[in-house]
Protein backbone atom coordinates (compact mmCIF):
# COMPACT_ATOMS: atom_id res chain seq x y z
CA UNK A 1 0.00 0.00 0.00
CA UNK A 2 0.95 3.34 -0.70
CA UNK A 3 1.32 6.71 1.76
CA UNK A 4 0.16 10.09 0.69
CA UNK A 5 0.66 13.54 1.59
CA UNK A 6 -2.73 14.81 0.85
CA UNK A 7 -2.51 18.97 0.43
CA UNK A 8 -4.91 21.38 -0.21
CA UNK A 9 -4.44 23.79 -2.72
CA UNK A 10 -4.96 27.47 -2.00
CA UNK A 11 -3.50 28.91 1.00
CA UNK A 12 -1.19 25.74 1.16
CA UNK A 13 0.72 25.72 -2.17
CA UNK A 14 -0.42 29.14 -2.90
CA UNK A 15 -1.06 32.13 -1.48
CA UNK A 16 -5.08 32.24 -0.74
CA UNK A 17 -6.51 35.57 -3.09
CA UNK A 18 -9.86 34.41 -3.37
CA UNK A 19 -10.53 32.31 -6.67
CA UNK A 20 -7.08 32.96 -8.22
CA UNK A 21 -7.56 31.63 -11.56
CA UNK A 22 -4.34 32.89 -13.48
CA UNK A 23 -0.68 32.27 -13.80
CA UNK A 24 0.20 35.83 -12.96
CA UNK A 25 -1.86 35.56 -9.73
CA UNK A 26 -0.28 32.46 -8.76
CA UNK A 27 2.23 32.73 -5.50
CA UNK A 28 3.99 29.82 -3.92
CA UNK A 29 4.04 29.54 -0.11
CA UNK A 30 7.63 29.83 1.21
CA UNK A 31 8.55 26.00 1.98
CA UNK A 32 6.13 24.38 -0.09
CA UNK A 33 8.84 22.59 -2.24
CA UNK A 34 11.29 21.50 0.43
CA UNK A 35 8.12 20.22 2.47
CA UNK A 36 6.85 18.38 -0.82
CA UNK A 37 10.45 17.15 -1.65
CA UNK A 38 10.97 15.60 2.17
CA UNK A 39 7.92 13.87 1.88
CA UNK A 40 8.16 12.54 -1.44
CA UNK A 41 12.43 11.32 -0.46
CA UNK A 42 10.36 9.26 2.32
CA UNK A 43 8.06 7.60 -0.45
CA UNK A 44 4.89 9.64 0.01
CA UNK A 45 3.01 10.57 -3.08
CA UNK A 46 1.69 13.53 -3.38
CA UNK A 47 -2.32 14.72 -4.31
CA UNK A 48 -3.57 17.61 -4.14
CA UNK A 49 -7.38 18.29 -3.47
CA UNK A 50 -8.92 21.33 -4.14
CA UNK A 51 -12.48 23.24 -4.36
CA UNK A 52 -12.73 25.17 -7.01
CA UNK A 53 -16.16 26.49 -6.61
CA UNK A 54 -15.00 29.44 -8.83
CA UNK A 55 -15.53 27.20 -12.17
CA UNK A 56 -18.95 26.95 -10.41
CA UNK A 57 -19.82 30.42 -9.43
CA UNK A 58 -19.10 31.47 -13.12
CA UNK A 59 -15.82 33.30 -11.99
CA UNK A 60 -13.50 31.54 -14.37
CA UNK A 61 -13.68 28.18 -16.86
CA UNK A 62 -12.15 24.59 -16.27
CA UNK A 63 -9.97 25.10 -19.22
CA UNK A 64 -8.97 28.18 -16.73
CA UNK A 65 -8.28 26.02 -14.63
CA UNK A 66 -6.42 23.46 -16.56
CA UNK A 67 -3.78 25.92 -17.79
CA UNK A 68 -2.91 26.84 -14.38
CA UNK A 69 -3.15 23.50 -12.87
CA UNK A 70 -0.37 22.47 -15.74
CA UNK A 71 1.98 25.14 -15.13
CA UNK A 72 1.50 24.49 -11.11
CA UNK A 73 2.69 20.79 -11.65
CA UNK A 74 5.47 21.87 -14.11
CA UNK A 75 6.88 24.20 -11.57
CA UNK A 76 7.33 21.08 -9.45
CA UNK A 77 8.21 18.66 -12.17
CA UNK A 78 11.35 21.45 -12.75
CA UNK A 79 12.27 20.95 -8.48
CA UNK A 80 12.47 17.03 -8.88
CA UNK A 81 8.68 16.85 -7.37
CA UNK A 82 5.92 14.68 -8.82
CA UNK A 83 2.20 16.00 -8.18
CA UNK A 84 1.08 12.77 -8.51
CA UNK A 85 -2.62 13.99 -9.05
CA UNK A 86 -4.40 16.99 -8.70
CA UNK A 87 -8.42 16.29 -7.90
CA UNK A 88 -10.68 19.67 -8.15
CA UNK A 89 -14.39 20.00 -7.23
CA UNK A 90 -16.08 22.67 -9.35
CA UNK A 91 -19.22 22.56 -7.61
CA UNK A 92 -21.17 24.50 -5.35
CA UNK A 93 -24.26 23.87 -3.46
CA UNK A 94 -26.30 27.17 -3.19
CA UNK A 95 -23.72 29.33 -5.79
CA UNK A 96 -23.45 26.94 -8.26
CA UNK A 97 -24.60 28.10 -11.86
CA UNK A 98 -26.45 25.80 -13.87
CA UNK A 99 -25.17 22.08 -13.84
CA UNK A 100 -22.53 23.53 -10.96
CA UNK A 101 -25.13 24.17 -9.40
CA UNK A 102 -24.48 20.38 -7.20
CA UNK A 103 -24.42 19.27 -3.39
CA UNK A 104 -21.44 17.22 -4.49
CA UNK A 105 -19.59 14.50 -2.61
CA UNK A 106 -16.16 15.53 -4.05
CA UNK A 107 -16.57 19.30 -2.58
CA UNK A 108 -14.52 19.60 1.08
CA UNK A 109 -15.56 18.82 4.31
CA UNK A 110 -16.77 15.67 1.88
CA UNK A 111 -14.19 13.20 1.74
CA UNK A 112 -14.83 12.32 -2.06
CA UNK A 113 -11.63 13.58 -3.51
CA UNK A 114 -9.54 11.69 -0.79
CA UNK A 115 -11.60 8.23 -1.37
CA UNK A 116 -11.19 8.52 -5.17
CA UNK A 117 -7.35 8.87 -4.73
CA UNK A 118 -7.09 6.19 -1.85
CA UNK A 119 -9.23 3.95 -4.71
CA UNK A 120 -6.73 4.71 -7.34
CA UNK A 121 -3.84 4.74 -6.33
CA UNK A 122 -3.73 2.07 -3.12
CA UNK A 123 -3.68 4.41 -0.61
CA UNK A 124 -3.52 3.23 3.15
CA UNK A 125 -5.01 6.27 4.54
CA UNK A 126 -3.92 5.84 8.35
CA UNK A 127 -0.32 6.18 7.30
CA UNK A 128 -1.15 9.51 5.33
CA UNK A 129 -1.09 13.21 5.91
CA UNK A 130 -3.45 16.10 5.09
CA UNK A 131 -2.34 19.45 5.48
CA UNK A 132 -5.06 22.61 4.45
CA UNK A 133 -5.77 26.21 5.30
CA UNK A 134 -9.39 25.39 6.26
CA UNK A 135 -11.42 23.51 8.80
CA UNK A 136 -13.03 22.19 6.33
CA UNK A 137 -10.10 20.44 5.13
CA UNK A 138 -9.10 19.19 8.21
CA UNK A 139 -12.81 17.75 8.16
CA UNK A 140 -12.36 16.16 4.50
CA UNK A 141 -9.56 14.18 6.31
CA UNK A 142 -11.59 13.09 9.53
CA UNK A 143 -14.34 11.84 7.03
CA UNK A 144 -12.27 10.17 4.70
CA UNK A 145 -10.24 8.32 8.06
CA UNK A 146 -6.39 10.70 7.68
CA UNK A 147 -5.75 10.98 11.34
CA UNK A 148 -2.55 13.05 10.82
CA UNK A 149 -4.08 16.37 9.81
CA UNK A 150 -2.15 19.81 9.71
CA UNK A 151 -4.27 23.18 10.08
CA UNK A 152 -1.58 25.28 7.82
CA UNK A 153 -1.09 28.97 9.14
CA UNK A 154 2.47 30.81 7.04
CA UNK A 155 4.06 30.28 10.44
CA UNK A 156 4.60 26.22 10.71
CA UNK A 157 5.42 25.32 6.60
CA UNK A 158 9.09 25.03 7.78
CA UNK A 159 8.10 23.27 11.05
CA UNK A 160 6.20 20.52 8.90
CA UNK A 161 9.70 19.42 7.31
CA UNK A 162 9.80 17.12 10.75
CA UNK A 163 6.27 15.61 10.38
CA UNK A 164 8.21 12.87 8.13
CA UNK A 165 11.26 12.33 10.72
CA UNK A 166 8.39 11.39 13.51
O1 LIG B 1 -7.62 24.69 -2.73
P1 LIG B 1 -8.81 25.18 -1.91
O2 LIG B 1 -8.39 25.94 -0.69
O3 LIG B 1 -9.83 24.10 -1.62
O4 LIG B 1 -9.55 26.26 -2.88
C1 LIG B 1 -10.36 27.24 -2.25
C2 LIG B 1 -10.93 28.11 -3.34
O5 LIG B 1 -11.59 27.35 -4.31
C3 LIG B 1 -11.94 29.09 -2.78
O6 LIG B 1 -12.69 28.42 -1.78
C4 LIG B 1 -13.69 29.22 -1.15
O7 LIG B 1 -14.65 29.48 -2.11
P2 LIG B 1 -16.08 28.69 -2.02
O8 LIG B 1 -16.69 28.98 -0.67
O9 LIG B 1 -15.75 27.22 -2.18
O10 LIG B 1 -16.84 29.28 -3.16
C5 LIG B 1 -13.18 30.57 -0.65
O11 LIG B 1 -12.43 30.33 0.51
C6 LIG B 1 -12.29 31.24 -1.67
O12 LIG B 1 -11.62 32.35 -1.06
C7 LIG B 1 -11.23 30.29 -2.16
O13 LIG B 1 -10.40 30.91 -3.14
MG1 LIG C 1 -7.52 26.30 0.94
ZN1 LIG D 1 -10.71 36.39 -14.68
Amino acid sequence: MNRALFLDRDGVINIEKNYVHKIEEFEFIDGIFELTKSFQEKGYLIIVITNQAGIGRGYYSEEDFHILNDWMMEQFKQRGINITEVYYCPYHPTHGIGEYKKDSYDRKPNPGMILKARDKYNINLGESFLIGDKESDIQAGKNAGIENTVLFTESNMYSLLNLVQR
